[in-house]
C-alpha cells in the first residue's frame, strides 16, 4: 500500500494538537485520491467558476478535479481547465500542495494546486462552473471552502505552499497547518 504523503504524515505528527482522526487517517497507509486545481491570475484578478453541481457545488473555485488513470497530474490539470472553463493554460506552474483529511471520506485528498497567468481561449460557462473574474480584494471567501482564505495569500503573493487539512461533516474545517 502507497502511503500518504510523507510531508503531510510528519507536519500532522509533530503538531501535538492534531486532531485525532487526521493522524489515523494520514497515517494508515492507504492511497489518496489524486486532485488538481488550477487558479488563473493575471496579477490583480483571479478566474473562478461558481460550480453548478458535485462536490462543492455552491462554492467558488478553481477549475480541476480527479487525475484518471494513465494521466500525469499536470494532464490532468490541463484537461480539467478545458473541461471547466473553455480554456488552455499557456504558462501553468506548480502553486502548491494541499491534503486533506474528511471524516466522511474513505481515503486522504491531495490536490495539487497549479497557477496560470495566459490562456487561449475564452472563458465560457460549462454544466459545471459559470467563470465569474475577482479582484484579489474580493475573492468571495464565504462563498468557497474553510481553507481557502489560508493558502489563497500564498497563491497570490507567488509563494509556494502546502497545507494539511482536518474536515469533519465534508465542510468543517477543524485542524490546519501550512508546512
Ligand atoms: N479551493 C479548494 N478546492 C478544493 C478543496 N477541496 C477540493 O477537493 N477542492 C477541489 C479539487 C478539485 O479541483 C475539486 C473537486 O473535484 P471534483 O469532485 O469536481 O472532480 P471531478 O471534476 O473529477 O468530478 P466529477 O465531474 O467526476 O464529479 O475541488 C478545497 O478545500 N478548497
Amino acid at each position: 500500500m502507497e502511503s500518504c504523503t510523507d510531508w503531510a504524515v510528519q507536519a500532522v505528527q509533530q503538531n501535538g494538537t492534531a486532531s485525532e482522526f487526521v493522524a489515523k487517517i494520514l497515517t494508515s497507509g492507504m492511497k489518496r485520491k489524486l486532485l488538481t486545481l488550477v487558479m488563473i491570475n493575471d496579477g490583480s484578478r483571479v478566474l473562478l467558476g461558481y460550480k453548478k453541481r458535485g462536490f462543492g457545488a455552491g462554492y467558488y473555485n478553481g477549475f480541476g478535479g480527479k487525475v484518471e488513470p494513465g494521466e500525469t497530474v499536470r494532464e490532468a490539470a490541463q484537461r480539467e481547465l478545458v473541461e471547466e472553463a473553455c480554456i488552455s493554460a499557456q504558462d501553468l506552474q506548480e502553486a502548491g500542495v494541499l491534503v486533506f483529511a474528511f471524516d466522511d471520506q474513505p481515503q486522504p485528498w491531495e490536490v495539487h494546486v497549479f497557477a496560470a497567468s495566459s490562456y487561449v481561449g475564452e472563458p465560457a460557462e460549462t454544466d459545471e462552473m459559470r467563470p465569474v473574474w475577482f479582484a484579489h480584494e474580493e475573492v468571495p471567501f464565504d462563498s468557497m471552502w474553510a481553507d481557502d482564505p489560508i493558502w489563497y495569500p500564498y497563491l497570490l503573493r507567488q509563494e509556494h505552499f502546502r497545507g494539511v487539512f482536518a474536515f469533519q461533516q465534508t465542510t468543517k474545517l477543524v485542524w490546519n497547518t501550512m508546512v
